[in-house]
């Protein structure tokens, strides 16, 4: 198969002339790419294609460029013609969307690498223990660098904050926008031996974003929107006491569906079943079908584009928390959202604070975590911590035609002893709100738990 093109851009921080060459397969012959040379400081761009693999030259008066080509010295004033092969680095072009090759030093210190984040971390860590010889001094180079770090990412974490709102308006408005770049493309496969195709398009500590192809069949849609037809209501969202309540915030229909467990061969347990191979084969959660919520089927109407009622939409929010607190376990920590019928205009599903819009197609599905670091404690209780904002997704106003979503929330430590809805929608236990309660009495019931 043909591996991928990507755009790539290399920036010359070395203090010398540089040249490319592209180490042609299978040969690893040089092939020049480029005419001229790049000064310090300059840029050079190329589209190439993943796996292949480049060297960088660094043109110095008294050496060779590996093909024999004419440099760009007069070296007739070196009293002897020069034998030394010039100093080359190699990279290989990645998966990345974006490769930014960042080509410095010079000498034996001449180097060509990836700009990510293992690189940057590196150059970091060299750069301390270059001067470095004991840990206080480590220490303190470090305090100097990390709280540099630190600042940045609180400052860039408020503009996120404060952007949000406007980019969330902006992403749902913009019609002509796709599904956002991923960053890697998997397949997946599990005991039903069909094949899916995987974009993962965000991936942190505590949170990580996919869409899955073909995941779900039209046959299974059929059946989510037959068992749910009779129990449509307007949809809510849960409240400050525990609870749930109607909001502006979310204006669709929704009616949720049983999941036969005891029914191993029925269609919505098989989709059940799929949804929690796909989560538990993905992260180290170990999740039981025992226990869960049932699958909810919602839906959104577009009331045409000239329309000026409030448009049914699901406003920013999490699933679960996302405050980057602790985690509290009976709560969720997964969801799906598997698109079946999507609309004309609209209904997006966007991740503003991780930059991230998906374009729905009929059968796909977004698939999000948000607890990273998960153990189970010898209680069974789970433990963890919460993402902190990236998971926060919305749903686009619908403008003409109808979104037709199953939507899973997927939850750890509940069992069938103990299932969801024994947990508030704080995640705190029903039974332990009676006993605050009964310690408390009136003093402690201000409407809070
Ligand atoms: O409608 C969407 O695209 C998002 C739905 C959603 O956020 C949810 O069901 O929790
Ligand atoms: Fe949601």
């Amino acid at each position: 198969s043909v591996s991928p093109s990507r755009k790539i851009v290399i920036r010359n921080k070395s203090p010398s002339l540089i040249t490319l060459y592209w180490l042609s397969i299978p040969h690893q012959k040089y092939v020049r790419q480029q005419t001229s040379v790049t000064y310090p400081l300059d840029r050079l761009n190329i589209n190439s294609f993943v796996g292949h693999t480049f060297a960088a030259v660094e043109i110095t008066k008294d050496c060779v460029l590996p093909d024999g080509f004419t440099k760009p010295y007069d070296d007739s004033e070196l009293k002897t013609p020069s034998t030394k092969i010039c100093t080359e680095s190699h990279f290989t072009v990645s998966s990345n969307t974006d490769q930014i090759i960042i080509v410095s030093g010079t000498g034996s210190k001449f180097k060509a690498e990836l700009d990510d984040d293992v690189s940057r971390v590196n150059n970091i860590l060299d750069s301390v223990f270059e001067v470095c010889e004991d840990t206080e001094c480590l220490r303190e180079s470090l305090k100097v660098t990390v709280s540099d770090l630190l600042k940045k990412n609180t400052l860039e974490k408020d503009i996120r904050e404060n952007m949000a709102g406007l980019i969330e308006d902006y992403t749902c408005n913009d019609l002509g926008i796709d599904t956002s770049a991923s960053l890697k493309n998997i397949t997946w496969k599990n005991e039903e031996e069909i094949e899916r195709d995987v974009k993962v398009l965000f991936e942190s500590k505590n949170a990580e974003v996919h869409i899955i192809y073909d995941f779900i069949s039209p046959e299974e849609c059929a059946e989510v929107e037959k068992r749910s037809k009779k129990s449509l209501h307007r949809a809510t969202v849960a409240s400050s006491d525990g609870g749930s309540e109607f909001s502006e915030n979310r204006k669709a229909l929704q009616a949720s569906v049983k999941i036969p467990l005891e029914k191993p061969d029925d269609p919505i347990t098989l989709l059940t079943k799929r949804i929690y191979a796909y989560t538990n084969d993905h992260t180290n959660y170990n999740l039981t079908l025992e226990g869960q919520e049932d699958i909810m089927s919602i839906q959104y109407t577009g009331c045409g584009i000239n329309c000026d009622e409030k448009r049914d939409r699901y406003m920013p929010h999490c699933d679960g928390e996302c405050g980057g607190d602790e985690y509290l376990s009976g709560s969720r920590v997964a969801t799906i959202v598997i698109y079946c019928k999507v609309p004309e205009i609209g209904g997006g599903t966007n991740f503003a604070k991780s930059n991230l819009h998906i374009k729905p197609e009929a059968g796909m599905a977004t698939w999000f975590r948000y607890v990273g670091g998960m153990e189970v404690e010898e209680d069974g209780r789970v433990v963890g911590e919460t993402d902190g904002g990236y998971s926060e997704h919305s749903g686009c106003p619908v403008v003409e035609g109808e979104k037709k979503i199953v939507t899973q929330w997927m939850r750890a430590g509940v069992s069938k002893e103990e299932p969801w809805d024994s947990f508030n929608t704080k995640g705190l236990k029903k039974k332990d709100v009676e006993r605050f309660k009964e310690i408390t009495g009136d003093w402690g019931s201000n409407g809070e738990l």
